[in-house]
């Protein structure tokens, strides 16, 4: 096989690059006012999501504005849930709410993993377009949410500040709650099996709520079903590069990386990028880690933290990017700023 030569798949590879290549959480969304106009032109959020001509264009908006080294699926987490047969909504600055799996008729009234297909056909389509569209030297990124952060919205029907629906289930109704698991494991295997026959490069599993997990659960909840997908995924296509995002898993990231196949760690803002490059970099390439709220603020603070973390980082695979996602009221100059800074690092 030939090497890749985009630079965020070498990186994920495991080469250590002079610069390394920078994409961005969120990088398509509400602080860009063309993306703001687009989704106008859509209705809804999710109208947006599954039609593949805005879908393509919003997630070409930031790397044509920024020229970021990958871009990112325009779609979201919730559609697998909603492609399992859940009904979803996102009510103007409400967030998601979803109908709710509570009760054993709840789970068995949902779809099996096979039929997501249907629903979620609109998503590929995007993906076969943006492999045709975008500049050859920028890698196509796939995502789904892993199995836990998904369980967390269709357990509680909303977001929670402390995902205690969800954590209770584990204890309370076991059984129940492992079906559920397993169906959206599967759920998730057909999906970005699909993404990947379209033309995702590398895929992300971003597990955003994997941080209240205790000790126990953090195994079964976040760490079983990412292994079970990424045997999956790998048996088919064993090139393919998988990023692993245990949201505030902190010094348990070690346990994640040793005890799975990811190609590379998304670390959020509160791990030491020193630390990371002691205890992640060996095993795999390690994405982040600027805490979001700089693009808001912008400054030398900016420009001081996104060097120290290029400097922890420089001796082994690194992806810059966030913590997590940019907010809305991130400003697109601090943004380009940014890239300015990552790309004239030595
Ligand atoms: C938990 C979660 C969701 N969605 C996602 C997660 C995991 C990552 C994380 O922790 O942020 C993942 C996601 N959501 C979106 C993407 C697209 C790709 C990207 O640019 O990163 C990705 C990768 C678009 C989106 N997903 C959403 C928006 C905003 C929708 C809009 O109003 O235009 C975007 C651009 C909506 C969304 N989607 C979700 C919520 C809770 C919300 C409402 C909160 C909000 O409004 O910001 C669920």
């Amino acid at each position: 096989m030939t090497p890749p030569t985009k630079t965020l798949l070498r990186a994920l590879a495991g080469e250590t690059l002079p610069t390394p290549p920078i994409w961005l959480m969120r990088q398509a969304g509400r602080y860009l006012p063309e993306y703001r106009a687009v989704r106008e032109k859509a209705g809804g959020f999710l109208d947006l999501c599954y039609n593949p001509d805005l879908a393509t264009e919003v997630t070409l908006q930031p790397i044509r504005r920024f020229g970021f080294d990958a871009a990112i699926l325009f779609a979201d987490i919730l559609l697998v849930p909603q492609a399992l047969g859940a009904k979803l909504a996102f009510e103007a600055g409400e967030g998601p709410r979803l109908s709710t799996v509570i009760r054993k008729e709840d789970l068995a009234v949902l779809k099996p993993a096979s039929a997501v297909h249907e629903t979620l056909s609109p998503i590929y389509e995007t993906v076969r377009r943006l492999r045709s569209e975008l500049p050859s030297h920028v890698a196509l990124i796939g995502f789904a949410g892993a199995p836990w952060t998904v369980a967390t919205y269709m357990i509680a029907g909303r977001g929670t500040p402390d995902q205690a629906p969800a954590r209770r289930m584990i204890v309370e109704a076991p059984e129940l709650f492992a079906a559920l698991l397993d169906r959206i494991t599967e759920a998730t295997i057909e999906y970005l099996d699909a993404q990947i026959e379209a033309g995702a490069e590398a895929v992300k599993i971003f597990d955003s709520w994997a941080g209240p997990l205790n000790f126990e659960d953090f195994e079964t909840c976040c760490i079983a079903p990412f292994n079970r997908i990424a045997a999956a995924l790998k048996e088919r296509h064993p090139n393919v590069p998988i990023i692993g995002f245990p949201r505030g898993a902190g010094a348990r990231s070690a346990a994640f990386v040793k005890a799975t196949d990811a190609d590379a760690i998304a670390i959020d803002q509160s791990v030491d990028p020193a630390w990371a490059a002691e205890n992640l970099q060996g095993k795999c390439a390690v994405q982040g880690n600027l805490d979001p709220l700089l693009l808001v603020t912008g400054g030398a603070r900016l420009e001081s933290q996104a060097r120290r973390i290029l400097r922890a980082l420089r001796n082994g695979p690194h992806v810059f990017n966030l913590g997590h996602g940019i907010t809305p009221d991130a400003d697109p100059d601090n943004v380009a700023r940014l890239v300015e800074i990552v790309r004239s690092a030595e």
